[in-house]
Protein backbone atom coordinates (compact mmCIF):
# COMPACT_ATOMS: atom_id res chain seq x y z
CA UNK A 1 0.00 0.00 0.00
CA UNK A 2 1.23 3.44 -1.14
CA UNK A 3 -0.34 6.44 1.16
CA UNK A 4 -0.36 9.68 0.59
CA UNK A 5 -1.79 11.81 3.66
CA UNK A 6 -2.81 15.52 3.53
CA UNK A 7 0.88 15.55 1.55
CA UNK A 8 2.90 19.01 0.50
CA UNK A 9 5.86 19.92 -1.09
CA UNK A 10 7.58 23.32 -1.45
CA UNK A 11 11.32 22.25 -3.09
CA UNK A 12 14.04 24.44 -1.42
CA UNK A 13 14.96 26.37 -4.35
CA UNK A 14 10.81 26.93 -4.98
CA UNK A 15 8.66 29.93 -3.63
CA UNK A 16 5.59 27.76 -3.56
CA UNK A 17 4.68 24.16 -2.36
CA UNK A 18 4.45 22.48 -6.02
CA UNK A 19 2.01 19.48 -4.74
CA UNK A 20 -0.31 20.24 -2.16
CA UNK A 21 -3.02 18.49 -0.32
CA UNK A 22 -2.40 15.17 -1.76
CA UNK A 23 -4.23 12.16 -0.28
CA UNK A 24 -4.28 9.29 -1.88
CA UNK A 25 -4.22 5.62 -1.02
CA UNK A 26 -2.76 3.16 -3.48
CA UNK A 27 -3.19 -0.76 -2.84
CA UNK A 28 -0.89 -3.54 -3.21
CA UNK A 29 -1.08 -4.31 -6.79
CA UNK A 30 -2.84 -1.60 -8.48
CA UNK A 31 -1.56 -0.46 -11.80
CA UNK A 32 -1.66 3.31 -11.63
CA UNK A 33 -1.11 6.11 -13.56
CA UNK A 34 -0.49 9.66 -13.36
CA UNK A 35 -0.86 12.43 -16.10
CA UNK A 36 -1.52 15.76 -16.37
CA UNK A 37 -0.17 19.03 -18.06
CA UNK A 38 4.08 19.38 -18.10
CA UNK A 39 4.74 20.68 -14.97
CA UNK A 40 1.71 19.63 -13.18
CA UNK A 41 3.46 17.98 -10.17
CA UNK A 42 3.65 14.46 -11.74
CA UNK A 43 7.40 13.76 -11.22
CA UNK A 44 7.05 15.29 -8.13
CA UNK A 45 4.87 12.85 -6.50
CA UNK A 46 7.05 10.07 -7.85
CA UNK A 47 9.91 11.38 -6.20
CA UNK A 48 8.37 11.34 -3.12
CA UNK A 49 7.42 7.31 -3.60
CA UNK A 50 10.82 6.51 -4.09
CA UNK A 51 12.00 8.82 -1.18
CA UNK A 52 14.18 11.00 -3.69
CA UNK A 53 11.81 13.70 -1.79
CA UNK A 54 13.01 14.62 0.72
CA UNK A 55 16.42 12.26 0.59
CA UNK A 56 18.07 14.29 -2.59
CA UNK A 57 16.20 17.22 -3.04
CA UNK A 58 15.37 18.84 0.16
CA UNK A 59 12.71 21.37 0.82
CA UNK A 60 9.47 21.83 3.19
CA UNK A 61 7.79 18.43 3.63
CA UNK A 62 4.41 18.53 5.11
CA UNK A 63 1.91 15.21 5.66
CA UNK A 64 3.24 11.86 5.15
CA UNK A 65 4.06 9.22 3.17
CA UNK A 66 4.20 5.61 3.65
CA UNK A 67 5.37 2.86 1.19
CA UNK A 68 4.68 -0.49 2.07
CA UNK A 69 4.41 0.44 5.64
CA UNK A 70 7.46 2.77 5.75
CA UNK A 71 7.19 6.34 6.33
CA UNK A 72 9.65 7.76 3.57
CA UNK A 73 11.14 10.59 5.82
CA UNK A 74 12.06 8.42 8.22
CA UNK A 75 13.43 5.77 6.32
CA UNK A 76 16.77 5.44 4.82
CA UNK A 77 16.84 5.76 0.88
CA UNK A 78 18.96 2.53 0.78
CA UNK A 79 16.12 0.92 2.44
CA UNK A 80 13.18 2.56 0.21
CA UNK A 81 15.14 1.31 -2.45
CA UNK A 82 14.51 -2.42 -1.70
CA UNK A 83 11.31 -1.59 -2.14
CA UNK A 84 10.43 0.30 -4.69
CA UNK A 85 12.20 0.08 -7.59
CA UNK A 86 12.47 3.73 -10.39
CA UNK A 87 12.78 4.02 -13.79
CA UNK A 88 13.55 7.64 -14.22
CA UNK A 89 12.78 10.16 -17.06
CA UNK A 90 16.82 10.47 -18.11
CA UNK A 91 17.37 7.34 -18.74
CA UNK A 92 21.18 8.16 -19.84
CA UNK A 93 21.35 9.43 -16.29
CA UNK A 94 20.44 6.09 -14.71
CA UNK A 95 23.03 4.25 -16.76
CA UNK A 96 25.99 2.85 -14.53
CA UNK A 97 27.42 0.22 -16.77
CA UNK A 98 28.75 -0.33 -20.42
CA UNK A 99 27.20 -3.51 -21.20
CA UNK A 100 23.33 -4.43 -20.91
CA UNK A 101 23.89 -7.62 -18.63
CA UNK A 102 26.52 -5.66 -16.72
CA UNK A 103 23.84 -3.11 -16.28
CA UNK A 104 21.25 -5.46 -14.79
CA UNK A 105 24.13 -6.90 -13.06
CA UNK A 106 24.92 -4.14 -10.95
CA UNK A 107 21.44 -3.78 -9.15
CA UNK A 108 21.97 -7.32 -8.09
CA UNK A 109 25.32 -6.84 -7.16
CA UNK A 110 24.78 -3.78 -5.15
CA UNK A 111 21.53 -5.32 -3.46
CA UNK A 112 23.63 -8.41 -2.39
CA UNK A 113 21.45 -10.94 -4.07
CA UNK A 114 22.37 -14.27 -3.93
CA UNK A 115 25.37 -15.13 -6.26
CA UNK A 116 22.93 -18.59 -7.20
CA UNK A 117 20.19 -16.34 -7.57
CA UNK A 118 22.12 -14.04 -10.25
CA UNK A 119 21.90 -15.72 -13.59
CA UNK A 120 18.20 -16.59 -13.51
CA UNK A 121 17.47 -12.76 -12.59
CA UNK A 122 19.11 -11.60 -14.98
CA UNK A 123 17.54 -14.34 -17.67
CA UNK A 124 14.02 -13.67 -15.97
CA UNK A 125 14.75 -9.59 -16.44
CA UNK A 126 15.52 -9.55 -19.83
CA UNK A 127 13.14 -11.90 -20.90
CA UNK A 128 10.60 -10.02 -19.00
CA UNK A 129 11.46 -7.10 -21.44
CA UNK A 130 11.72 -9.00 -24.59
CA UNK A 131 15.37 -7.66 -25.21
CA UNK A 132 17.34 -11.33 -24.59
CA UNK A 133 18.46 -10.34 -27.50
CA UNK A 134 20.94 -6.78 -26.24
CA UNK A 135 22.30 -9.04 -23.70
CA UNK A 136 25.93 -8.41 -24.95
CA UNK A 137 25.22 -5.06 -26.48
CA UNK A 138 27.06 -1.92 -25.58
CA UNK A 139 24.56 0.58 -24.12
CA UNK A 140 25.91 3.28 -26.19
CA UNK A 141 25.08 1.52 -28.64
CA UNK A 142 21.58 1.48 -28.30
CA UNK A 143 18.56 3.54 -29.36
CA UNK A 144 16.16 5.22 -26.95
CA UNK A 145 13.61 2.94 -26.70
CA UNK A 146 15.50 0.05 -25.89
CA UNK A 147 17.67 2.04 -23.02
CA UNK A 148 14.20 2.55 -21.70
CA UNK A 149 13.65 -1.38 -21.72
CA UNK A 150 17.13 -2.09 -20.41
CA UNK A 151 16.65 0.61 -17.67
CA UNK A 152 12.79 -0.90 -16.58
CA UNK A 153 14.62 -4.31 -16.95
CA UNK A 154 17.46 -3.54 -14.45
CA UNK A 155 14.75 -2.57 -11.86
CA UNK A 156 12.46 -5.81 -12.29
CA UNK A 157 15.55 -7.95 -11.47
CA UNK A 158 15.98 -6.41 -8.33
CA UNK A 159 11.87 -7.82 -8.06
CA UNK A 160 10.65 -4.62 -6.06
CA UNK A 161 7.08 -4.88 -4.32
CA UNK A 162 6.33 -1.41 -5.91
CA UNK A 163 7.96 -0.16 -9.35
CA UNK A 164 8.02 3.81 -10.28
CA UNK A 165 8.12 4.69 -13.89
CA UNK A 166 8.39 8.33 -15.11
CA UNK A 167 7.49 8.18 -18.93
CA UNK A 168 9.07 5.18 -19.57
CA UNK A 169 7.72 5.27 -23.08
CA UNK A 170 8.97 8.68 -24.31
CA UNK A 171 11.55 7.16 -26.62
CA UNK A 172 9.37 4.54 -27.54
CA UNK A 173 6.94 4.58 -31.27
CA UNK A 174 3.26 3.80 -30.55
CA UNK A 175 3.71 0.12 -30.90
CA UNK A 176 6.85 -0.01 -28.99
CA UNK A 177 5.01 1.89 -26.18
CA UNK A 178 2.01 -0.79 -26.57
CA UNK A 179 4.64 -3.67 -25.69
CA UNK A 180 6.14 -2.36 -23.38
CA UNK A 181 2.71 -1.80 -21.29
CA UNK A 182 1.98 -5.32 -22.00
CA UNK A 183 5.32 -6.65 -20.53
CA UNK A 184 4.72 -4.25 -17.35
CA UNK A 185 1.06 -5.20 -16.42
CA UNK A 186 2.02 -8.67 -17.30
CA UNK A 187 5.18 -8.68 -15.24
CA UNK A 188 3.03 -6.40 -12.20
CA UNK A 189 0.20 -9.77 -12.52
CA UNK A 190 2.77 -12.33 -12.11
CA UNK A 191 4.32 -10.62 -8.88
CA UNK A 192 1.58 -8.80 -7.21
CA UNK A 193 4.24 -5.92 -7.96
CA UNK A 194 2.22 -2.17 -7.66
CA UNK A 195 2.94 -0.09 -10.66
CA UNK A 196 3.39 3.70 -10.70
CA UNK A 197 3.49 4.88 -13.69
CA UNK A 198 3.71 8.84 -15.06
CA UNK A 199 2.69 8.98 -18.94
CA UNK A 200 1.22 11.73 -21.14
CA UNK A 201 -1.04 9.33 -23.41
CA UNK A 202 -3.78 9.09 -21.73
CA UNK A 203 -5.18 6.41 -24.12
CA UNK A 204 -2.89 4.08 -23.49
CA UNK A 205 -2.92 4.10 -19.75
CA UNK A 206 -6.38 3.86 -19.71
CA UNK A 207 -6.13 0.10 -21.15
CA UNK A 208 -3.31 -0.84 -18.65
CA UNK A 209 -4.53 1.59 -15.36
CA UNK A 210 -6.14 0.31 -12.68
CA UNK A 211 -6.26 4.37 -11.11
CA UNK A 212 -5.93 7.26 -13.12
CA UNK A 213 -4.91 10.31 -10.92
CA UNK A 214 -4.89 13.70 -12.80
CA UNK A 215 -3.05 16.48 -11.83
CA UNK A 216 -3.17 19.98 -12.47
CA UNK A 217 -1.40 22.92 -10.57
CA UNK A 218 0.21 20.38 -8.09
CA UNK A 219 -3.49 18.92 -6.83
CA UNK A 220 -5.20 16.24 -7.81
CA UNK A 221 -8.21 16.84 -9.65
CA UNK A 222 -9.56 13.03 -10.80
CA UNK A 223 -8.38 9.68 -9.26
CA UNK A 224 -10.51 6.78 -10.42
CA UNK A 225 -11.15 4.47 -12.41
CA UNK A 226 -9.73 5.31 -16.23
CA UNK A 227 -13.94 4.79 -17.42
CA UNK A 228 -15.14 6.87 -15.19
CA UNK A 229 -12.03 9.68 -15.27
CA UNK A 230 -12.31 9.71 -19.03
CA UNK A 231 -16.50 10.43 -18.89
CA UNK A 232 -15.17 14.30 -18.12
CA UNK A 233 -13.28 14.70 -21.13
CA UNK A 234 -14.14 18.63 -21.52
CA UNK A 235 -12.96 19.25 -17.94
CA UNK A 236 -9.88 17.01 -18.60
CA UNK A 237 -9.06 18.80 -22.13
CA UNK A 238 -9.32 22.03 -20.34
CA UNK A 239 -6.33 20.50 -18.01
CA UNK A 240 -4.11 20.14 -20.87
CA UNK A 241 -4.86 16.51 -20.74
CA UNK A 242 -4.41 14.88 -24.45
CA UNK A 243 -8.27 13.15 -24.12
CA UNK A 244 -8.69 10.64 -27.08
CA UNK A 245 -10.74 12.58 -29.92
CA UNK A 246 -13.01 9.19 -29.88
CA UNK A 247 -13.72 9.72 -26.15
CA UNK A 248 -14.54 13.48 -26.68
CA UNK A 249 -16.57 12.84 -29.74
CA UNK A 250 -18.73 9.91 -28.09
CA UNK A 251 -19.04 11.93 -24.74
CA UNK A 252 -20.40 14.75 -26.90
CA UNK A 253 -23.40 12.44 -28.53
CA UNK A 254 -23.68 11.04 -24.57
CA UNK A 255 -24.36 15.01 -23.36
CA UNK A 256 -27.24 15.19 -26.37
CA UNK A 257 -28.79 12.24 -25.44
CA UNK A 258 -27.85 9.88 -28.73
CA UNK A 259 -25.57 7.75 -26.18
CA UNK A 260 -25.63 5.66 -22.96
CA UNK A 261 -22.79 3.11 -23.36
CA UNK A 262 -19.87 2.85 -21.53
CA UNK A 263 -16.73 5.20 -21.83
CA UNK A 264 -15.11 4.56 -25.29
CA UNK A 265 -11.21 4.84 -25.17
CA UNK A 266 -10.61 4.78 -28.96
CA UNK A 267 -11.64 4.83 -32.50
CA UNK A 268 -12.22 0.94 -32.35
CA UNK A 269 -14.71 1.46 -29.21
CA UNK A 270 -16.17 4.10 -31.19
CA UNK A 271 -16.89 2.13 -33.90
CA UNK A 272 -18.73 -0.07 -31.99
CA UNK A 273 -20.52 2.19 -30.03
CA UNK A 274 -21.58 4.16 -33.58
CA UNK A 275 -22.94 1.18 -35.10
CA UNK A 276 -25.26 0.63 -31.87
CA UNK A 277 -25.69 4.53 -32.37
CA UNK A 278 -26.77 4.68 -35.99
CA UNK A 279 -28.57 1.16 -36.02
N1 LIG B 1 14.50 20.20 -8.06
C1 LIG B 1 13.59 21.16 -8.18
N2 LIG B 1 13.77 22.35 -7.57
C2 LIG B 1 12.86 23.34 -7.67
N3 LIG B 1 11.70 23.24 -8.37
C3 LIG B 1 11.47 22.07 -9.00
C4 LIG B 1 12.40 20.99 -8.95
N4 LIG B 1 11.90 19.96 -9.68
C5 LIG B 1 10.72 20.38 -10.16
N5 LIG B 1 10.46 21.65 -9.76
C6 LIG B 1 9.26 22.44 -10.08
O1 LIG B 1 8.13 21.76 -9.56
C7 LIG B 1 7.03 21.88 -10.45
C8 LIG B 1 6.50 20.49 -10.76
O2 LIG B 1 7.52 19.81 -11.49
P1 LIG B 1 7.39 18.27 -11.88
O3 LIG B 1 8.65 17.90 -12.59
O4 LIG B 1 7.00 17.49 -10.68
O5 LIG B 1 6.15 18.33 -12.89
P2 LIG B 1 5.77 17.31 -14.06
O6 LIG B 1 4.29 17.33 -14.12
O7 LIG B 1 6.42 15.99 -13.82
O8 LIG B 1 6.39 18.02 -15.31
P3 LIG B 1 6.88 17.38 -16.72
O9 LIG B 1 5.69 16.79 -17.36
O10 LIG B 1 7.40 18.57 -17.44
O11 LIG B 1 7.95 16.37 -16.37
C9 LIG B 1 7.51 22.64 -11.67
O12 LIG B 1 7.14 23.99 -11.50
C10 LIG B 1 9.02 22.51 -11.59
O13 LIG B 1 9.65 23.64 -12.13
Amino acid sequence: MIEFKEFSFRYREGEAPVVRDITLSIPDGCFVGITGAAGSGKSTLTYAINGIIPHCYPGDFYGSVTVEGLDTVETSLTDISRVVGSVCQDIDSQMVSTVVEDEILYGLENFAVPKDEIPARVDEALAAMGIADLRDRTIDSLSGGQKQKVAVASVIALQPRVLVLDEPTAELDPASSVAVFDLLARYAREHNTTVVVVEQKIALLSDYADMLVIVDGGCIRFGDTPDAVLAHSDELLALGVNVPRATTLMNALGAQGLYDGPTVRNVAGAAVALKEVLA
